[in-house]
């Protein structure tokens, strides 16, 4: 099923050479970009081309030419092609997850599953619960359901926040917390089906990768994984493809990213340590960030030197339950009010009145400082001479981005997040403890960034 499925994804790649990866055939599927076809009106062309020479002739499965038809999208709407995960248009009929203005809409096709998402973000929008009224930060913004007419029929689908709405490239994984994804009311046969997925990940780690899909920033290529391949990570395995969701397997971690990101698990595992009220089967963290803005942050220059210190170790997550006003509190350029520095007893949180703390990594250059400047200027040139035309390829490359980003209406400082996705297994409960399955996966998830961001240090 996974190589057709990543056939019968929808493709909208304005991209030169899309990848698909998938763990049937454990192979790239390169596709040839001339093959891919814009999609916005709802046509859905699949992509058949596949260079068998550069999958060593693996994908022995792939068909020639097809086409399949999302019929009537509604006029200015279109397919939300960066879904990294879910149902695909192949398990429900031919309708899709859309997008418009900002939002995205997701179709609520099975009664069940819709009536219990639609239930917990209208539930959090009346809440009074503190840990539930702390959610509502943690999910996209819900707009509501709204019915739209899909091949004659009216469909309801549920609109929310576009979590990559402001992105130009984005990086997006989709995360499925917890060992047992299956709910209370599940079916044996659905019970089985679930255990048999993502078994080693879940197992071991608490969480499995249904999907995720990267820009590298190396050569600009979208890449997307699909479930086949998350079905076949153990925990080693997953670790990695965090790795190139950071495009880490490439450059070294960006700090900034990391610390974005950490920030945004932080306040989710915050949330998880503390809530009483759900049960949070098979929903999703969707970590996004913008391979646009990573690329300013991960020079050359800053990837010539890796630290020698050894990583620091430790067995526990690092977090520790300091006030949320506090990791939000600050003025820094990031404003998650990570000081930049981490300890074996937990990141250190800045308070309001220290100065701005730059979080690159090395730090090279103190900005407000002229003369320092002049003297980095005068190394890079000369360091650069032999490198002078991939420099000024660089520059020229940072200007263009520096160009759309003054042309876009408002660049945001964080350009990194995570959010809770999916309730369509989420009940309330009356025991009132912890849910342990939800929180350990979100534990061995942040140890995982942690472990990234100690590597980091000096
Ligand atoms: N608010 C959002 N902003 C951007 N993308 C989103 C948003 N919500 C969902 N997506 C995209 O759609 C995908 C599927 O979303 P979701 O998990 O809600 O669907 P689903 O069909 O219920 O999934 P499943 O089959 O796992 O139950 C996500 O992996 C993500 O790529
Ligand atoms: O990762 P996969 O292989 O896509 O597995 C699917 C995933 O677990 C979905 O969350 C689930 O949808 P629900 O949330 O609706 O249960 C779907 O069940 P389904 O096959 O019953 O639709 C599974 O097939």
């Amino acid at each position: 099923m996974g190589k057709f499925e990543i056939q019968s994804m929808p493709v909208q790649n304005t991209e030169k050479n899309l990848i698909y990866h998938h763990h049937s055939t454990c192979k790239k599927t390169y596709i040839d970009e001339d093959q891919s076809v814009p999609l916005t009106n709802g046509t859905l062309k699949q992509v058949q081309k596949v260079d068998f020479t550069k999958t060593n002739g693996s994908c022995e499965c792939l068909e020639e030419e097809e086409e399949e038809t999302v019929e009537n999208i509604p006029q200015g709407m279109e397919i939300l092609t960066n879904q990294v995960a879910g149902h695909t248009i192949s398990d429900t009929g031919g309708i899709a997850m859309l997008k418009k203005n900002g939002l995205v809409y997701k179709p609520l096709l099975k009664k069940d599953c819709a009536e219990r998402e639609v239930k917990i973000y209208e539930h959090l929008e009346t809440t009074v619960d503190r840990s539930l009224i702390e959610m509502r930060q943690l999910v996209p913004k819900f707009y509501g359901v709204e019915t739209l007419e899909i091949k004659e029929k009216a469909i309801d689908f549920l609109v929310l926040e576009d979590l990559t709405r402001d992105f130009k490239e984005p990086c997006i994984m989709d995360i499925k917390i917890g060992r047992r994804t299956w709910d209370q009311n599940a079916s044996y046969e659905k019970i089985i089906a679930e255990e048999k997925k993502y078994h080693e990940c879940k197992r071991d780690l608490g969480f499995c990768i249904p999907g995720f899909q990267v820009y590298k920033i190396t050569n600009n290529q979208l890449v997307k994984y699909d479930k086949e391949y998350g079905k076949k990570l153990d925990k080693d395995g997953a670790r990695d493809a965090i790795k190139i969701f950071l495009n880490a397997d490439s450059h070294h971690f960006c700090r900034k990213l990391l610390v974005q990101l950490l920030a945004a698990l932080w306040q989710i595992q915050h949330f998880a340590r503390n809530q009483r009220r759900l049960r949070l089967y098979a929903t999703s963290i969707l970590l996004v960030y913008d391979a646009r803005r990573l690329r300013e942050h991960v020079e050359p220059k800053k990837l010539a030197k890796q630290s020698s210190r050894p990583p620091l170790t430790r067995h526990r997550s690092l977090y520790r339950p300091l006030s949320l006003a506090q990791l939000n509190h600050g003025c820094e350029r990031i404003p998650t009010g990570f000081s930049g520095q981490l300890t074996p007893d937990g990141p250190i949180l800045k308070s309001p009145s220290n100065k701005l703390v730059n979080l690159d990594w090395p730090k090279v250059v103190n900005n407000n400082n002229t003369w320092q400047k002049s003297i980095y200027a005068l190394k890079r040139t000369h360091s650069f001479q032999n490198n002078y035309d991939k420099d000024v390829q660089n520059k020229k490359q940072t200007y263009t981005f520096m160009l759309n980003d003054l042309c876009c209406e408002s660049k945001t400082e964080v350009w990194a997040t995570a959010k809770l996705i999916d309730f369509a297994h989420v009940y309330l409960s009356d025991s009132f403890d912890v849910d342990r399955n939800y929180l350990d996966g979100v534990d061995n998830l942040i140890r995982i960034f942690e472990d990234f961001l100690s590597e980091t240090e000096e």
